[in-house]
């Protein structure tokens, strides 16, 4: 970390967190996202990379250790099927809308420059059945962006797409982070998807074991037999 780096949009100290059953996934672990990137987030499978952004989005409780969010956060899933909710594109956009108090004009701006945010603008019609995989992971990021969210958490929402719509969906992520200065944190085993970010962590055991530029943590990964199955 240099003296310019930007304050941190997502700041995870000393997290431990062990299931009821008694098995630990985080033992103490740190990390630190500057306001404004993109980092991602690898491990082996098990390693707890899904535990920790659930953590961080609040959807689990930690037994040790302190999370701090500056901004509203959000979070997309791998499978998309089970986040939108409404039946075509422009309505589901809209319905993380209902709890602001705004115009119908206002709602309609801000879905329309959502979905224009993420190409997707010409399907705002469109029923939510009739979209593509990666198609449907950009309705669930305007909704993101509809709802002026700052901070973003991804849990590998490539998995489940073709690797065209894979690298067309990375880079987009990329584009909109640079554009609007959104803070992205992403899970992912998928080396190749590393060329767009900022830098990454490694988890090991329930710890952040790497952190820094992505190139050589990818040079690394490809040379450690053990972390083939990234
Ligand atoms: N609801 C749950 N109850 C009990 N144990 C769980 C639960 N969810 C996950 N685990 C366990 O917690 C550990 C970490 O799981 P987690 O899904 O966070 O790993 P991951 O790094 O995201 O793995 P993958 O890359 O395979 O998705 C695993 O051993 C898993 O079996």
């Amino acid at each position: 970390m240099t003296e310019s780096t930007p304050l941190p949009a997502i700041e995870v100290k000393d997290l431990s967190f062990a299931w009821k059953s008694g098995k630990t996934v985080l033992d103490r672990c740190s990390l630190s996202v500057p306001r404004g990137q993109f980092w991602m987030l690898l491990g082996t499978n098990g390693s707890g990379k899904s535990t920790l952004l659930r953590l961080i989005a609040g959807l689990l409780t930690p037994q040790v250790g302190t999370i701090d969010i500056h901004g509203g956060l959000g979070i997309v899933f791998q499978n998309p099927d089970t986040q939108l909710v409404m039946p075509t594109v422009g309505a589901d956009v809209a319905f993380g809308l209902v709890s602001e108090r705004l115009t119908p004009s206002q709602v309609r701006h801000r879905v329309t420059e959502a979905l224009r945010a993420v190409n997707l603008v010409d399907l705002i019609r469109r029923p939510t059945y009739a979209l593509s995989g990666g198609q449907k992971q950009r309705v669930a990021i305007a909704g993101a962006i509809a709802r002026q969210i700052e901070v973003i958490l991804f849990d590998e929402p490539t998995a489940l797409l073709d690797p065209d719509a894979q690298l067309d969906l990375v880079a987009q992520v990329q584009e909109l982070v640079r554009s609007r200065g959104l803070t992205a944190l992403w899970v992912t085993h998928r080396l190749e998807e590393l060329d767009y970010c900022d830098g990454a962590f490694l988890i090991e055991q329930g710890k952040v074991v790497d952190r820094g530029d992505p190139e050589p943590m990818r040079q690394r990964l490809m040379q450690e037999a053990t972390l083939v199955d990234i």
